[in-house]
C-alpha cells in the first residue's frame, strides 16, 4: 500500500477533525454565520499570500533533486491556480465588503505561516516538503468537496467558494500531488519518511486550529 494511504488510515481521526470541522459542517447545513466566513475570507487571503513563496521554495526543491519535467509541471501548475485564487479572494473580498487592507493575522493564523516558512529551510527536503504541499492541498479539496455533496444545503453565495476547491480538477491535482509525495517517499531514508508523517500530521493539526479561528475568532 501506497504510504501516504498507510497515514491516511494511522491517522483518520485527525484527519476528519480536519476535512469534516464544524466550519465545514456548518456550511453543509447552511448554519455557518456570515460574520464566521467573512473572519476566514480575510484570514485564509493572508495564508495564500504566504504560501506563493512555499510553493516558489519548493519548485526549487524540485529542480535541485532533479525531479522529472511532470513533476516540476504539476508544481507549476500550483502556482497558476494560486495566481488565480488571490485575483478571487480580491474579487470575493469585495463582494461581501471584507477590506482585505489592514487585516490582522490571528494567532492560529501566524502559526501556520511560519510552519510554512520552517517547510522553506534547507533543513526541510524535497520529499519532506512535497508531501507537507499535498496535504495542505488535500485538507481543502476535501473539506469543500464535502460541502458539495447530494443533499447539502450550502447557500448559493457560498457554493463558489466550495467549488474553488472541491471541483474535480482540483481533486485531480490532489492526486498528483499525492503521486510525486508517493514516489519520493518510497526511495526515501527511514529518517526522512518519518519526519514526513510528523509533518503531515503537524499539517492536518494547524488546519484543525485554522478551522477553530474562523469559527470562534482569534
Ligand atoms: C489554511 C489553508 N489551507 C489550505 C489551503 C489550500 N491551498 C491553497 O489555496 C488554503 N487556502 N488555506
Amino acid at each position: 500500500m501506497e504510504i501516504t494511504e498507510t497515514w491516511l488510515r494511522k491517522h483518520r481521526p485527525i484527519y476528519l477533525r480536519a476535512t469534516q470541522h464544524p466550519f465545514i459542517l456548518s456550511i453543509r447545513d447552511a448554519s455557518l454565520p456570515l460574520s464566521s466566513f467573512k473572519r476566514w475570507l480575510g484570514q485564509d487571503y493572508i495564508f495564500v499570500r504566504a504560501f506563493v513563496p512555499f510553493i516558489a521554495s519548493l519548485l526549487v526543491k524540485a529542480w535541485k533533486e532533479g525531479d522529472d519535467e511532470a513533476n516540476v509541471d504539476i508544481i507549476l501548475s500550483g502556482i497558476a491556480t494560486l495566481n488565480d485564487e488571490v485575483s478571487w479572494f480580491k474579487r470575493e473580498a469585495s463582494k461581501w465588503g471584507v477590506s482585505l487592507d489592514g487585516i490582522v493575522p490571528q494567532p492560529a493564523n501566524l502559526v501556520y505561516c511560519s510552519f510554512l516558512e520552517c517547510l522553506m529551510s534547507a533543513q526541510v527536503d524535497y520529499t519532506q516538503a512535497v508531501t507537507a504541499f499535498w496535504a495542505i492541498e488535500a485538507v481543502y479539496q476535501e473539506s469543500f468537496a464535502h460541502c458539495l455533496e447530494d443533499g447539502c444545503k450550502t447557500r448559493d453565495e457560498l457554493k463558489e467558494t466550495c467549488e474553488r476547491w472541491g471541483n474535480d480538477s482540483f481533486g485531480q491535482y490532489c492526486r498528483a500531488l499525492q503521486g510525486i509525495a508517493n514516489r519520493q517517499l518510497e526511495k526515501a531514508s527511514d529518517q526522512v519518511v518519518a519526519k514526513a508523517e510528523a509533518l503531515f500530521v503537524r499539517v492536518l493539526e494547524l488546519e484543525v486550529e485554522f478551522w477553530n479561528m474562523s469559527v470562534l475568532g482569534s
